[in-house]
Order: C-alpha cells, then sequence, then structure tokens
C-alpha cells in the first residue's frame, strides 16, 4: 500500500472498546483518521463520530465497507459479530484489526482462517492486545534469551472487579482466559493440548450460579504448564500477572509496582480497576503498529491462526468446565500462510 495520506479506519461496534479505539486513533495515534463509525444502535454510532471530524455514523458495516473513504477496518463489535465484518472485509481485501475473540468458536473461526486462505495473503490482525504491553514484551525478550534457561511453568492471575449482567461461567474461560490463552502460545511458543478447569465453591461477591473464580490448566505441546487464576468478581481492582518459573530462574510481571508510597505506618501503591487503564500503552501500541503495518502494505502481530487456536483451546475449556476435568485440544494442521510466524 505504501501511503502518505492517513489511513481511512471503519470503526464497527461503537460500544466501550470501539468508542475507547476512535478516541485512540483521532487523539493519540499516528498516520490514521476515524473516517466512519458503525453499530447496530445508531444513537450510540452517531454519538461517537460526533466529536470526530469528518467521521460519519452508520447502521450497515457492509454499505460503508463497500465506501471509498474506508482504507482499513477495526472491528470492535461483540464475539458474535465479528466472522460477517469478517468476510465482508475480505470480499473488499481490506485489512482489519480485530478485537478478540477473532470469533466466539473454532468451526466459525475455521470458516474465517478458509476465507483468509482463498485470498491467498493475510489481512487479519487479532487484538491480543497483550503481545504490546511493555512488560509482556520484556518478559518475552527475556526468556527467549536462555538465561533463565527452559521455561517449565507460567503461574497467570487474572482478577476483574465485577463482571457484567451478561457474563456466564463458561465466558470466564472464551471471554477472560483467551487472553492467557494466548499470552502462553506467544510467551513459551507452544501450542496448546489439554485443558483442565477445577472449581472452588463460587465466591459470595460473584452472582448467583456464576462459577466464579475457576482455576485452569493449561497444558502446551513443549511440555510445560501453565495455570490460570481467573476471579472475575474480585472486587477490589484489575490485575493480570505472570511468572514464568525456568530451569535457573523466574521472572514475574504485573505487580503494578509503579509507585509505591510510604506514609503513616503503612506502605503501598493503588491497583487499576479495569482493563483500559492496565493496558493503555498495549492499546495505543497494538493500534499503532497496525496501522503502520498496513501503510507498510503489510500484515503483522497476532494471526488468524492464533485468534482460531485460541477458539479451540477456549472451546475445550469450557468442555472441561461443563464436563469436570479435563478436555484435549483439536488443532487443524497449520496452513501454509502462517507458518512462517513464530
Ligand atoms: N482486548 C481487550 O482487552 C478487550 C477488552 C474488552 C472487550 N474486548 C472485545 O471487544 C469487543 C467489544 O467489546 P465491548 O466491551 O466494547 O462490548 P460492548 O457491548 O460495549 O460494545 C459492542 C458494540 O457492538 C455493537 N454491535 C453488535 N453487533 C454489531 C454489528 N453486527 N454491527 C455493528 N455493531 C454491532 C453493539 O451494538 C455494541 O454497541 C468484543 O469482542 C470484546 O471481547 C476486548
Ligand atoms: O472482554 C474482557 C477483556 O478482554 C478483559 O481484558 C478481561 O479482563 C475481561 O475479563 C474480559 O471480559
Amino acid at each position: 500500500m505504501n501511503r502518505r495520506e492517513p489511513l481511512g479506519i471503519a470503526v464497527i461496534g461503537a460500544g466501550r472498546m470501539g468508542a475507547d479505539h476512535v478516541r485512540r486513533i483521532d487523539r493519540v495515534i499516528s498516520g490514521a483518521r476515524v473516517a466512519a463509525v458503525v453499530d447496530l444502535d445508531g444513537e450510540r454510532a452517531k454519538a461517537v463520530a460526533a466529536g470526530v471530524d469528518g467521521c460519519t455514523a452508520h447502521t450497515d458495516a457492509a454499505e460503508v465497507m463497500a465506501s471509498a473513504d474506508v482504507d482499513a477496518v477495526l472491528v470492535a463489535s461483540s464475539g458474535p459479530a465479528h466472522e460477517a465484518a469478517l468476510l465482508t472485509a475480505f470480499a473488499h481485501d481490506l485489512p482489519v484489526l480485530c478485537e478478540k475473540p477473532l470469533t466466539p468458536d473454532a468451526a466459525s473461526a475455521l470458516r474465517v482462517m478458509e476465507a483468509e486462505q482463498a485470498l491467498g495473503h493475510r489481512r487479519v490482525q487479532v487484538g491480543f492486545m497483550r503481545r504490546y504491553d511493555t512488560e509482556y514484551v520484556r518478559l518475552k525478550a527475556l526468556l527467549a534469551t536462555g538465561q533463565l534457561g527452559r521455561p517449565l511453568m507460567l503461574h497467570n492471575r487474572h482478577r476483574n472487579v465485577a463482571s457484567p449482567p451478561f457474563f456466564t461461567s463458561s465466558m470466564l474461560i472464551s471471554d477472560s482466559v483467551a487472553h492467557e490463552v494466548d499470552a502462553t502460545r506467544w510467551l513459551l511458543g507452544h501450542e496448546i493440548t489439554a485443558v483442565t478447569v477445577l472449581r472452588p465453591v463460587p465466591s459470595s461477591g460473584a452472582p448467583e450460579g456464576l462459577r466464579d473464580p475457576q482455576f485452569v490448566v493449561l497444558e502446551t505441546d513443549g511440555g510445560a504448564l501453565s495455570d490460570v487464576e481467573i476471579f472475575v468478581n474480585c472486587g477490589f481492582g484489575y490485575q493480570v500477572q505472570a511468572e514464568a518459573v525456568c530451569e535457573r530462574g523466574t521472572a514475574r510481571i504485573g505487580d503494578g509496582h509503579q509507585l509505591v508510597t510510604n506514609m503513616a505506618g503503612r506502605w503501598g501503591g493503588t491497583i487499576a480497576q479495569d482493563w483500559t487503564e492496565r493496558f493503555a500503552q498495549a492499546y495505543d501500541a497494538e493500534v499503532q503498529a497496525w496501522v503502520d503495518a498496513t501503510r507498510r502494505g503489510e500484515v503483522t502481530g497476532p494471526s488468524t491462526w492464533d485468534g482460531y487456536a485460541a477458539a479451540a483451546v477456549c472451546e475445550a475449556g469450557v468442555r472441561a468446565l461443563e464436563e469436570g476435568g479435563r478436555a484435549t485440544v483439536e488443532l487443524a494442521e497449520k496452513p501454509a500462510l502462517y507458518r512462517a510466524e513464530a
């Protein structure tokens, strides 16, 4: 592509993430402008587009993607709407940044992967933003040096203050642990082969009927284990932590000690309250990397294969949750289009 002028982006979905990405493209990053905002809720689209010069508001994504003013698409609608948006973007051969999950299940992710292969080139970067978080990037770089030896285990904690009213027990895996599934695959360079889900007595702070917290163990084809405490109604803050235990040492991120105070006989700091705060730098870097690559005519970052693999692992996780115990992951063969990637 190699463009001088800013990239015209259509943002599909003007909810919490979509509105935040519109702000980011308009005010934080460079090389792009928001050309259009689309939401099934027209008033929401108008409200988000209103603050942006030259941006139009719509309710029909297909109509917008056919417009000459749109060079690329950021999909931030709800997960079940992603497949249709991706297939329409492919029909116009448009580059896409698609929020996680790529799609909510492995079968639909496979359909998207087949459609991208039919184009013959990659078009999608999946929104696994932890790959752009400075702490995760440092951890991956350290593991790659080999100084700590082979990684044996990853211990992950993922805590949200409170879950939204529509959250179900399986969404703790498919919506939340999806991030640790991708982080594990990316940090270790392994595929995940089996998932075990253990369920303690639910917290009294969780909504009636929600299995919260859960303890998830991922087994990898490199012989490592990655465990995840997922607790989406912890009440006190948004915490994402990871510790790699290797043969000669350990490395840990996410303690959030940016500012430590000593006062009145106590020491301490503050805890982020949600992902927009904890991962602000990562979202900025993710969207900037997508815009820069797109303007160079390239596609980088987490691929459709990564989105598919995460969907397949999460599907096994939901099976393990519902049936109790351990479920194995059946992955399709990795297509040639994605084989060159790490
Ligand atoms: N990367 C992250 O850390 C992160 C964090 C939160 C959410 N997400 C993901 O971002 C996406 C959006 O999440 P959210 O929290 O903003 O949800 P949200 O419910 O606030 O917003 C979703 C919006 O999409 C709209 N929508 C649904 N179907 C549509 C369609 N066919 N066409 C146009 N608009 C449509 C809805 O009307 C709604 O306004 C989800 O995929 C979610 O998993 C990612
Ligand atoms: O969709 C969101 C999101 O992706 C967050 O990063 C995660 O912490 C939440 O648990 C999840 O519901």
